[in-house]
């Protein structure tokens, strides 16, 4: 595609014709956008930070339940519920994966009515869940309050990266979405310090619960302030709306715009219009249905991103997130929710070193230096704990509960090879794989994008069903050593995946993409 002009000259009739004729497919939005020459202001960002509590609020919820667990596996004896099996605290844990799956699904449909309304409606149920888990009498009342918390979890997972891709500069998005999984992993920050900061409360799981309510009500608050996605805006026949979002988007200020500025606008309403008409054409879902599974570079596009999404959870990393506080408590470590802290601590930080690796190094390059060192992480690991003193590990696994007030002994040298260990584990998952597949919905042209990452997020939360269900019951010494060792060889298998399957997209706009994975 040829340039558009740059200069102030206002268009004339016949211009406006080139540039519809320039401007024809799926990547025209891509192409046009970064035409505009307006910078982002602040306004942008702000706009990301108000969708990312979501991400804080997916990553809270998710990580609370590490420090909850430890107490109600030992709860004071004026508990309503009583210490939960390990089976329950499986339950507990995994039952959110279920219903994020569950409305992972059903968000495509949710976001047609507007994507505020669907961000809306997520950071209800988080409330409702955050209440109906802090107020639970009996553990089928917690299961229920994870199952609602989920509900807005998947929803909020889906709906926002979309809600960022539709809205930001095209030369931002990747920057842009990768901010929305750092809003993951500080949540998950968030919810280690104030699981350290409740542990030695009874009953400190209520707050902990509730707390997750907070941002989600910051957030309602936002929300009146942020705009519907321009893409949704036209769609709906609100044109002159969507053209003053994308101003502000821009930086541009309409009344004061130069000719160029004013027509660059123009030019990415079109591109949003016609890309719109084209995916109209598929409105049916079977038709989605049938494009995606009909046409090869669609299929290759599901195998890469569900296959990513898969691999990001089958590695193992949320076994460490959701039951790091238990194993490290089964280690004999002190302060077992102290210590796991150092999971989300490295988790966030190494996301945050991916946000700047990313644009330099490459996802793909970025990917396949990472993942042979988590595999050397989980095999360190397991060798940790195939020479840790039977003892240690078997006494944990009776009591399955030393809190913070009542500090377990000292750890064996073997248990410091694990925490290292997995720490270096963590490093690697976050610089690459924890974050990579979030940006899955590059590989979707317009037509079929909300299906697409519909189904890779929903191949996220039952891999993360899988993991959450079945890795507790597993934690014996030879099972801890059994487990590690498979999730190293699912990172061995996960690497030749990625060599054969993920291309390297650097630099690339959607229709480059699009004819790479045709070939
Ligand atoms: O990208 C995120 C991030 O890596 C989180 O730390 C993890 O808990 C999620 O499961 C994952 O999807």
């Amino acid at each position: 595609m040829s340039p558009l002009p740059r200069d102030g000259n206002d268009p004339d009739h016949s211009d406006a014709r080139d540039d519809d004729a320039l401007l024809g497919s799926d990547n025209d939005i891509e192409e046009a956008s970064k035409l505009v020459r307006g910078e982002p202001g602040i306004w942008v960002w702000l706009l990301v930070v108000s969708a990312g509590i979501s991400g804080l609020l997916f990553g809270y919820d998710t990580a609370i339940i590490s420090s909850a667990l430890l107490q109600l596996a030992n709860p004071p004896e004026s508990s309503p519920i009583p210490a939960l099996t390990v089976a329950q605290q499986s339950l507990v844990t995994s039952i959110t994966s279920v219903s994020a799956l569950i409305s992972s699904l059903c968000s495509g449909p949710v976001s047609e009515y507007g994507r505020k309304k669907a961000i809306f409606a997520a950071a209800v149920v988080f409330i409702l869940g955050a209440v109906w888990q802090s107020w639970a009498q009996s553990v089928q009342g917690l299961v229920i309050g994870r199952f609602i918390v989920g509900l807005g979890v998947g929803a909020g997972s889906a709906v926002v990266p979309m809600y960022i891709t539709e809205l930001s500069p095209a030369h931002l998005r990747s920057r842009l979405n990768t901010l929305n999984t750092v809003f993951i992993t500080l949540g998950q920050i968030v919810a280690y310090l104030i699981g350290y900061w409740y542990s030695r409360t009874p009953f400190g799981w209520r707050p902990m619960f509730l707390l997750g309510g907070v941002p989600a009500a910051v957030q309602i608050g936002l929300l009146f302030f942020l705009p519907e996605s321009p893409r949704w805006l036209v769609q709906h026949g609100y044109v002159e709306n969507a053209t003053s979002v994308l101003a502000r988007v821009y930086g541009i200020d309409q009344e004061q715009s130069n000719v160029a500025d004013r027509r660059m606008l123009s030019h990415l309403v079109r591109s949003i219009e016609r890309g719109v008409r084209n995916e109209t054409e598929l409105a049916s879902t079977s038709a989605k249905w049938k494009n995606l599974f009909g046409k090869r570079s669609n299929r290759r596009a599901l195998l890469i991103s569900g296959g990513l999404q898969g691999f990001q959870q089958l590695c193992g990393f949320n076994a460490l997130m959701y039951f790091s506080s238990l194993i490290y408590a089964m280690l004999d470590f002190k302060n077992p929710t102290l210590t796991s802290l150092s999971v989300a601590a490295t988790n966030f930080t190494f996301t945050l070193v991916s946000l700047v690796l990313i644009p330099r190094v490459g996802k793909r390059r970025l990917l396949l230096y990472s993942v042979p060192l988590m595999a050397v992480g989980l095999l360190v690991a397991a060798y940790g704990f195939n020479n840790l003193p039977t003892q240690q590990i078997s006494t944990a696994q009776k009591e399955n509960s030393a809190t913070d007030a009542e500090p377990a002994g000292a750890s064996s040298f073997y248990a410091y090879v694990i925490l290292f260990s997995t720490t270096f584990y963590v490093a690697s998952y976050a610089s690459g794989i924890g974050n990579v597949p979030w940006q899955q919905a590059e590989f979707f042209p317009m037509s079929v994008r909300s299906l697409g990452t519909a189904i890779a997020t929903a191949c996220n939360w039952s891999s993360n069903f899988i993991i959450g269900e079945t890795f507790l019951g597993l934690m014996d010494k030879m099972g801890a050593v059994a487990t590690f060792v498979l999730f190293a060889i699912i990172c061995a298998a996960g690497w030749v995946g990625i060599y054969v399957i993920y291309p390297d997209t650097e630099g690339m706009n959607l229709e480059e993409i699009e004819a790479l994975l045709s070939r």
